[in-house]
């Protein structure tokens, strides 16, 4: 292990003692492909315990390499992605099956098995925890079977334990996916385009619901997304990123038109850019938040 990491595990340790537990922390992390373009360029920043973070960027910025490098589906080029502390970077591909159970994926198609029941999907979350036999059984045991049940009502599908997948709207689906992700009891959540096939009723409810699950469990998490607006409404920072390089660090309120403007080139923004006299801040944990659309 590097000075680097060293020194890295040196802030780690110094910011949890000051507070803000940092959960991910990128330094210069970079990627080139084949081809030898740069799809990420020395991006840096920290997210710490239960922050929900927006990553918004035009096409090709960069933002799927980024999520893809952090649960190492892509190998970064250069810099260092750290999981609480430990360098995930430099982890041998043996070892990355434990460090991926702390990472709950959420995907644009849900990446449900449509053949299986809610509960099986739900369950399959579990499988970075149980070794071949059991996983090939699928059995999880009774513990797991009890967490399905209490996150079958968090996401408000009671009832829905025995229903095929395929039977299942895309909210719904959405709800499942959500519901998958934290039965691995993830310290953070990858959030590739959640909204990206619902209509905006439900985007908004899926949205708010897992705003509200990470705020529960100060959980953190990082929300690929295209729609401003909605990431506006609800994570309380966003990143931008532009030709792989971070372009705008900040709150949903400082993305301006200019802001945007250097994100993703001239635009109209004065419809998309919240605005100072707008009611500010991300929305904030609400009871309505587990209501359903059936
Ligand atoms: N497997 C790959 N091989 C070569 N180049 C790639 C590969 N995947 C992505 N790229 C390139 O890397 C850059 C960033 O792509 P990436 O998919 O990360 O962008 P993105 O912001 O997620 O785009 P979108 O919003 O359209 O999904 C682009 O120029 C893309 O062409």
């Amino acid at each position: 292990m590097g000075s680097g990491s060293t020194a890295a595990r040196f802030f780690h340790f110094f910011a949890c003692l000051l507070g803000n537990e940092p959960v991910l922390e990128l330094e210069k992390l970079s990627k080139a492909y084949t081809s030898g373009e740069y799809a990420l360029k020395d991006v840096s920043f920290t997210i710490e315990k239960g922050q929900v973070v927006a990553l918004i960027g035009p096409s090709g910025a960069g933002k799927s390499t980024l999520i893809r490098c952090i649960n190492r589906l892509v190998d970064p080029t250069s810099g260092t992605a750290s999981l609480n502390g430990t360098n995930i970077t430099a982890m041998p591909t043996r070892k990355l099956r434990e460090v991926r159970r702390q990472m709950g994926m959420i995907f644009q198609d849900y990446a449900l098995v449509d053949r299986l029941s809610v509960m099986e999907n739900i369950l399959s979350g579990r499988l970075g925890y149980v070794g071949f036999w059991r996983s090939l059984f699928r059995k999880f045991g009774p513990e797991a079977e009890n967490d399905a049940f209490g996150l079958l009502e968090k996401v408000g599908l009671p009832g829905y334990e025995d229903k095929r997948a395929d039977a299942l709207s895309g909210g719904q689906r959405q709800r499942v996916g959500i519901a998958r992700a934290l039965i691995q009891n993830p310290s953070l959540l990858l959030v590739d385009e959640p909204t990206a096939s619902l209509d905006p009723k439900t985007a908004r409810q899926v949205m708010r619901l897992i705003q509200d699950l990470c705020h529960e469990r100060n959980l953190a998490a990082i929300i690929n997304i295209h729609d401003v607006a909605l990431a506006q409404q609800f994570v309380e920072r966003v990143i931008g990123l532009k030709d792989g390089q971070v372009a705008y660090d900040g709150p949903p309120d400082g993305l301006t038109p200019e802001v945007l403007t250097e994100i993703y080139g001239e635009e109209d923004w004065s419809a998309t850019a919240r605005k100072d006299d707008d009611e500010g801040g991300p929305e904030k944990e609400t009871p309505a938040a587990f209501a359903v659309e059936k």
